[in-house]
C-alpha cells in the first residue's frame, strides 16, 4: 500500500513540476526542452556555468527567431532578441510591461518595498519621489562633493599602488564611499580603513542576490511561493537591516530634531515623508542634453492623475527600503564596470594611451585647477570607453519586465503572439551587446565603436546597459558621472599594467550575476 502511495506522490508531484514544460510548444515559440525543478539552468545549479555561458548558448540557438523561450527554475518566460520588439515591450506598450518579476515584489519584506519591486501606481509614485535625487542641480552638488574625495582617494590610493592592486577590492570599497558620501551623506571610510565596518556591511548587500544561496532561495520561491513564505526565508540579513536603519530612520530623525539639512537622498526622504508624498513632481530638469553621456538613461515623465498616495509615508520600512536599493543597485554595477574597464585598459595600452592624451588636453585647458563637471562630460574618448566597457561587459546580464496587462506582440511575417497578464519576458542585455550583428567583431574592446561617426549606425535597442524606457535605471548619470571622475584622475597619475597573475580572459561566477571569476590584480605605475 505504502508503495502504491509513494508513486502516486512522485506521480502528481512530477506532473506538477512539469505542468509548463509544453508551454512554449503550444504558441510554436523555439525553447529548449527543459527538466523539471531546474529547467534550463542546470548547468548554473551545477556550478559548471555562469547564467551569462547559459544564456548565451541558447541565445545563439534561437537569435534568428525574434523571441524564444527560457525556462528558468520552474517558470517559463520570452527572451527578446530584436531591438524592434524590445523598444515595443519597453517603451511604446510600457503600459503592459510597468513592473518586474512578481518574484521581487514578494521573496523579501524589506526590498519588496524598494522601487525596483513596487508595481504599478506604487512604482509610478515612488519614481517620481526619488528621480530628482538625479537631477542635473543635485548632480553638480555631488560632483563637487566626488572632486573633494577624489583628493582624499588619491592620497590613500598611494598607500595601495606600492603592490599589485585587487581592483574589484579597490573598486568596491570606492563606490561604497561615493554612495555613502554623495548619496546618503555619512563618511564610509572603506577606502581609508582596511577593516571598515561599513565596507563588511555594504558588501554583505552585494551577497544577498550573488550567491549561491541566494540563488537557491530564488529556485524554492519558483517551486512554490507559498512553500517559501511558510519557510520564513528572507533574502537581507538582520544585521544589513539594522545598519540602514540608522544610516535612514535615525538620520532622518537627527536631521528633524538638530536642524541638519545637507543636499542628499536623506534630506529628499525627509522632504516627501514630512509632506505625506505630496513632494512627487519631475519638474526638476534631469534629462541634460548637453553633456556627453552616450549610455545615459533619459527620464520619462510617470505621472498619473491620481491624487491620493497609495504608499504608506509613516511606514519606516518604505524609506530603509529605498536606501538599501540606492546601495545596492549602484554597488555591483559601478565596481564591476570599472573592475573590468581597467582591466580593458590595461590590456589595451594604445586605448588607455589615447585617453590618458585626452585627459592632458583637459589638464591644460584647467590651468591647474581641479576638472569640472562640464569639462568632465565634454570628454568624447573618454564617454566612448566608458560606453564600450558598458557594452563588453553589462553588470546586469539580463533586464525583465512582467505583463501587467494583456497584449498581442507583432512578430513581423504576419505572426503575432499574445502575451497574457502574469507573463515574465526579459531582454538577454549581455547576449545582445555580443551579436555580431549588431557589434561587429564583439569580444574586441573598441571604443571607436562610439565615436561621432559610428554612433549614429548603433540600432535602438541593441545597447541597453542601463535598460530602457520609462523603467530603466534611476542612477545612469551618476554611475557615469563617479567612474568617469575615478578613470580622469587614476590616468591622470597612473599608468595602468597587467601584471604576471592577470588573467588572459574574463569569465564570470556559476550565479545569477554578471560577477568576474578571477581576481583581478593590475600594477599601477606611478607617472611621475
Ligand atoms: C554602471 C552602473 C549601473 C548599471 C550598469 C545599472 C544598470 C541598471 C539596470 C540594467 C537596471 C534595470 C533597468 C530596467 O529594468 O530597464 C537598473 C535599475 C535601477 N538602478 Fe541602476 N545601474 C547602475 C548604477 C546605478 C546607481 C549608481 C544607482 C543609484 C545610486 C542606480 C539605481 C537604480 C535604480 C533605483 C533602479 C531601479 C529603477 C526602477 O525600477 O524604477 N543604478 N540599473
Amino acid at each position: 500500500m505504502f508503495f502504491f502511495i509513494s508513486i502516486a506522490v512522485v506521480y502528481v508531484l512530477y506532473k506538477w513540476l512539469t505542468r509548463n514544460d509544453e508551454f512554449f510548444l503550444k504558441r510554436g515559440i523555439p525553447y529548449e526542452k527543459p527538466l523539471p525543478i531546474v529547467g534550463n539552468l542546470l548547468e548554473l545549479v551545477l556550478q559548471r556555468k555562469s547564467f551569462v555561458d547559459v544564456i548565451q548558448r541558447i541565445y545563439v540557438k534561437n537569435k534568428r527567431s525574434k523571441i524564444f523561450g527560457l525556462f528558468s527554475f520552474t517558470q517559463a518566460g520570452y527572451m527578446i532578441t530584436d531591438p524592434e520588439l524590445i523598444k515595443s515591450v519597453m517603451i511604446r506598450d510600457f503600459d503592459h510591461f510597468v513592473n518586474h518579476d512578481q518574484c521581487f515584489n514578494s521573496i523579501d519584506k524589506m526590498f519588496g518595498k524598494s522601487l525596483f519591486a513596487l508595481q504599478n501606481q506604487q512604482w509610478r509614485e515612488m519614481r517620481m519621489i526619488l528621480s530628482p535625487i538625479f537631477s542635473s542641480a543635485n548632480m553638480k552638488i555631488m560632483f563637487d562633493l566626488l572632486s573633494h574625495y577624489a583628493d582624499d582617494f588619491l592620497i590613500e590610493f598611494k598607500r595601495k599602488a606600492v603592490g599589485d592592486v585587487d581592483v574589484f577590492d579597490l573598486f568596491s570599497r570606492y563606490t561604497a564611499d561615493v554612495t555613502s558620501t554623495a548619496v546618503l551623506g555619512f563618511e564610509g571610510d572603506c577606502v581609508k580603513n582596511d577593516n571598515s565596518e561599513i565596507y563588511k556591511i555594504v558588501k554583505s548587500m552585494k551577497e544577498v542576490f550573488n550567491t549561491f544561496s541566494s540563488m537557491l532561495k530564488f529556485l524554492l520561491f519558483g517551486i512554490s511561493s507559498r512553500l517559501y513564505a511558510a519557510s520564513g526565508v528572507q533574502l537581507v540579513n538582520k544585521n544589513v537591516i539594522a545598519f540602514l536603519r540608522i544610516v535612514t530612520i535615525d538620520a532622518m530623525r537627527d536631521r528633524e530634531q538638530n536642524h541638519i539639512s545637507r543636499p542628499d537622498v536623506i534630506q529628499l526622504l525627509l522632504e516627501v515623508r514630512k509632506a505625506k508624498g505630496n513632494r512627487r513632481s519631475q519638474d526638476e530638469e534631469i534629462n541634460d542634453d548637453e553633456l556627453q553621456n552616450f549610455s545615459a538613461h533619459k527620464e520619462f515623465n510617470v505621472s498619473t492623475n491620481k491624487t491620493t498616495s497609495t504608499l504608506d509615508m509613516t511606514d519606516d520600512d518604505l524609506w530603509v527600503a529605498q536606501t538599501f536599493l540606492l546601495f545596492i543597485a549602484g554597488f555591483h554595477t559601478t565596481t564591476h564596470l570599472l573592475q573590468t574597464l581597467t582591466y580593458e585598459l590595461a590590456k589595451n595600452q594604445d586605448v588607455q594611451q589615447e585617453l590618458y592624451e585626452e585627459i592632458q588636453d583637459v589638464l591644460v585647458l584647467m590651468c591647474g585647477k581641479p576638472v569640472t563637471f562640464e569639462a568632465l562630460h565634454k570628454m568624447k574618448f573618454m564617454d566612448c570607453v566608458i560606453s564600450e566597457g558598458l557594452r563588453v561587459y553589462p553588470p546586469a546580464v539580463q533586464v525583465d519586465r512582467f505583463c501587467n496587462k494583456p497584449i498581442t506582440l507583432d512578430l513581423g511575417n504576419g505572426k503575432s503572439l499574445h502575451i497574457t497578464k502574469g507573463q515574465p519576458i526579459a531582454v538577454p542585455v549581455y547576449s545582445i551587446h555580443h551579436d555580431p550583428e549588431h557589434f561587429p567583431n564583439p569580444e574586441k574592446f573598441d571604443p571607436n565603436r562610439f565615436n561621432d561617426e559610428n554612433k549614429s549606425s548603433i540600432v535602438v535597442g541593441s545597447y541597453i546597459p542601463f535598460g530602457i524606457g520609462p523603467r530603466a535605471c534611476m542612477g545612469s548619470r551618476f554611475a557615469l558621472m563617479k567612474s568617469k571622475l575615478i578613470v580622469f584622475h587614476l590616468l591622470a597619475n597612473y599608468k595602468i599594467k597587467m601584471t604576471d597573475t592577470t588573467p588572459k580572459k574574463l569569465t564570470f561566477n556559476p550565479d545569477l550575476s554578471s560577477s568576474v571569476k578571477e581576481k583581478v590584480y593590475l600594477k599601477f605605475v606611478a607617472r611621475n
